[in-house]
């Protein structure tokens, strides 16, 4: 399926192969640098009308050399302009040493800038080619202007920030804007990359977009184009068998909450029935407060066995408040042999802290059968080892975790990954801060549990979950609850 290009996403390095491609191709580079250069001058002039002078600082690169460009249009446009450049600018070489030839401006060592008032900083020190923490004259310059409180423009990436992890790498520039060519990068949409790159523009310099197709890294943006197709249609939905059967497994009497708070939003997503399955000691406590939804109380792994007779019972969130122990783990061996759809999250994730590996393979035949939805700390009671590796993007730990799992992962959080076991991985974008609040993660694994029993696979279960949940959460407003979220949830169809 043709895919829209602001949801397209590509690492640096890939953005290297297709600049190579297209200059191999017989586009011009020094064209697309050009036009690079001009776009973000352009963004300059329309965001900072009045800026007194404009400060360009130039690194060793290509970034830099785009930084050239910039200044040489802003002085065209009649604007007050300096430059300063990192290490020695004769260094140059190919379009960046060409840019430079071009710019009317001399520039001076970076380390000899002082901020003025009225400053409007360029920051193009950096951009896809930062390999490693940044010098200590960038970190310098990057504190100076934190101080001062002087607008930056970024080009391409905040200097610092890593356009495959988001990780700041020893100091990066806090850009008011940033403009980014023909495709957003991963560092800008993970955490910590998108608190410092602003608002975002992706401009398109001309570069065929087949040939960014033709660099396929199986990463997007979160949003419907990514899982339309799998979602249930209304006439599917005519029945409420059809519309498939949610369980949702209640803790004990002191912790029921959750277990209702998944019910509603499984409901709400569009499950035909949901019935909570409850201890015998806790049913009283859910029955005061269910209605729509059905409650059966289970005790023992003999009830359990009795309840999954009813082949009906297809799909199941087991973890909001059930409890860390012996019994989740046994409930979910019983579900895996059944060959039933089940959300793991909270308890039920951290009930295989002392042994991850019985739980994968119990869910290791066939195609996905299981969402797990961790957040950091539970996500790294089960794959401790990838939580604890450096060189791992977030997407690359949620892929791994997904493969090994043969799962669909939700790694959550304001930059909430979700990823298939056979790679494919989207970047959530649509959630609110206000989503950070008790019970929004119970509503989360309710939502995709509603969207499973509706016979949605995993991973599109997952991602439009998530994201149909960062919906409800904008229409919810700022102050929203657990329970008020509920009510904004959109059934798809
Ligand atoms: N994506 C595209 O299609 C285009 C990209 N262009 C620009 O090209 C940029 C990429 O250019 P480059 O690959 O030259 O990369 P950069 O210009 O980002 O940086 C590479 C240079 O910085 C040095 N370097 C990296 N990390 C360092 C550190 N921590 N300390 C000191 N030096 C360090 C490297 O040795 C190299 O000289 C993009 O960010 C973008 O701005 C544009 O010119 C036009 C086309
Ligand atoms: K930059």
């Amino acid at each position: 399926m043709a895919k829209g290009r602001d949801n397209w996403l590509l690492t640096p390095s890939a953005m290297g192969e297709v600049d190579a491609a297209a200059a191999a191709s017989g586009i011009d580079s020094f064209g697309l640098m050009e036009k690079a250069g001009q776009a973000v001058a352009a963004a300059v002039l329309r965001l900072f009308p009045g800026g007194e002078r404009f400060v360009v600082l130039c690194g060793p690169g290509n970034n830099g050399g785009d930084g050239y460009v910039a200044a040489r249009a802003l002085r065209a446009a009649g604007a007050a302009v300096a430059v300063f450049h990192l290490g020695d600018p004769a260094k140059l070489k190919g379009d960046a040493a060409t840019a430079r030839s071009h710019c009317p401006i001399p520039g001076e060592p970076l380390e000899t800038w002082r901020p003025a008032e009225g400053d409007v900083i360029v920051d193009a020190i950096f951009g896809a080619g930062l390999a490693r923490a940044v010098p200590p004259v960038v970190a310098d310059v990057v504190r100076r202007v934190d101080e001062a409180g002087l607008p930056v423009v970024a080009v391409d990436l905040p200097s610092g920030i890593d356009g495959r992890t988001g990780a700041v790498m020893g100091a990066a520039f806090r850009a008011h804007h940033t403009v980014t060519f023909m495709t957003r990068k991963p560092g800008h949409l993970l955490l910590p990359g998108r608190l410092y790159c602003g608002t975002v523009e992706t401009f398109d310099i001309g570069i065929p977009f087949r040939l960014v197709e033709a660099k396929d890294e199986r990463l997007f943006v979160n949003g419907p184009q990514e899982w339309r197709t799998s979602m249930p249609t209304a006439d599917a939905a005519a029945h409420k068998f059809r519309r498939g059967h949610l369980t949702v497994f209640s803790g004990p009497a002191t912790a029921t909450g959750a277990a209702r708070l998944a019910a509603a939003a499984g409901l709400r997503a569009g499950a035909g029935l949901v019935t909570v399955v409850s201890p015998t000691e806790a049913a009283a406590a859910n029955a005061a407060h269910l209605t729509a939804v059905m409650l059966k109380a289970v005790d023992t792994e003999s009830d359990l066995a009795d309840y999954l007779r009813d082949e009906r019972r297809a799909t199941f969130v087991l973890g909001p408040g059930f409890g860390v122990g012996p019994k989740a783990r046994a409930f979910v061996a019983a579900l895996a042999a059944a060959c039933r759809h089940l959300v793991l999250d909270a308890d039920g994730i951290s009930a295989f802290a002392e042994d991850p590996k019985a739980l994968f393979s119990a869910f290791a035949d066939g195609a996905p059968r299981l969402v797990l939805t961790p957040h950091e700390g539970e996500f790294a009671r089960l794959f401790p080892d990838l939580a604890a590796d450096p060189a791992l993007s977030k997407v690359d730990r949620a892929r791994q975790a997904a493969a090994r799992a043969n799962a669909a992962v939700v790694y959550k959080g304001a930059d909430s990954v979700i990823a298939a076991a056979d790679g494919r991985a989207v970047i959530n974008e649509n959630a609110p801060a206000s989503l950070a609040t008790a019970g929004s993660g119970d509503v989360l694994a309710g939502i995709i549990g509603g969207l499973l029993a509706q016979g949605v696979p995993a991973f599109e279960a997952a991602a439009a979950g998530v994201w149909l949940h960062g919906e409800a959460a904008c229409r919810a407003g700022a102050s929203l609850t657990a329970e008020t979220l509920i009510n904004h949830i959109d059934r798809w169809h």
